[in-house]
């Protein structure tokens, strides 16, 4: 996979050279270029933004210098090679909400392209115009508003790459965590068995890994359904069995 950042402060993505995604570009499993649309200004004084039309405060990104770093990137990456044209994720409070579900999809593809929007946004005509060029995907993290996308496009390039294979030691990993198989995760316990006078759940001592196993589904079910039942009400009933509908 290939992911180009698109940012005006490109050292805000220097995080993405650390730790798991580090490792994985340097394994030569991820590819990873930040690009800032301010090389692609044209005037002396290198402007990316000016006051909105129709009025209102702060400044609007202006669509040039964006379209110009869009097709650098395009052309660096693996173009018409690529089963599909990349995908353009625009960080937004008005986008689609990103999930595990869309990091699992993301991480499908051949090459991801972050357009960091800062001050009011950037025009809406890059993004008319790049949606000819590329699939154009506005996602946000959540209902709150940030000064820019570059702090969303290090939580979803961590949640995308790594579920690229081989990026994380061990994939079964994956397999128990929140949000896969629509559930929380259930509570962790590590040595010793007893702290401050806290004992570590009796059946995780037991060695039985059938009362270990239904124990992690009946705590899953349960925290799901203490703090996110918007979860539970959203689970396929296909994917409970009898001892799931006891809990
Ligand atoms: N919420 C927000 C924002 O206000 C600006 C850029 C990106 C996001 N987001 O991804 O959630």
């Amino acid at each position: 996979m290939r992911i180009d950042v698109l940012s005006i402060f490109p050292e805000y993505l220097e995080p993405l050279r650390l730790s798991l995604i580090g490792k994985a570009v340097t394994d030569g499993l991820l590819e990873l270029s930040v690009t800032d649309p301010r090389s692609f200004a044209t005037d002396r004084h290198r402007t990316v933004d000016d006051t909105p039309y129709g009025g209102g405060a702060g400044m609007v990104m202006k669509p040039e210098p964006w379209a110009l770093a869009l097709e650098s990137v395009l052309q660096a990456g693996p173009g018409d090679a690529a089963a599909s044209p990349p995908v353009l994720v625009v960080p937004s409070p008005a986008g689609e909400v990103f999930t595990q579900d869309v990091a699992y999809e993301l991480a499908a593809e051949e090459h991801l392209i972050f357009a960091c929007g800062r001050y009011e946004g950037i025009d809406e005509r890059f993004l008319e115009w790049a949606s000819g060029e590329v699939r154009v995907r506005p996602m946000s993290l959540g209902d709150y508003v940030l000064n820019g996308g570059e702090v969303a496009v290090l939580a979803m390039t961590e949640a995308v790459t790594r579920l690229i294979p081989g990026v994380i030691g061990n994939p079964e990993s994956l397999a128990e965590e929140s949000h896969t198989g629509g559930l929380l995760e259930y509570p962790v316990y590590t040595k010793p068995s007893e702290w401050r006078e806290r004992s570590v759940p009796e059946t995780l001592l037991s060695g039985h890994h059938g009362r270990i196993a239904r124990w992690h589904r009946d705590q899953q079910l349960e925290r799901t359904a203490r703090r996110r039942p918007d979860m539970i009400f959203a689970l396929d009933p296909a994917t409970l069995d009898r001892a799931d509908l006891a809990v």
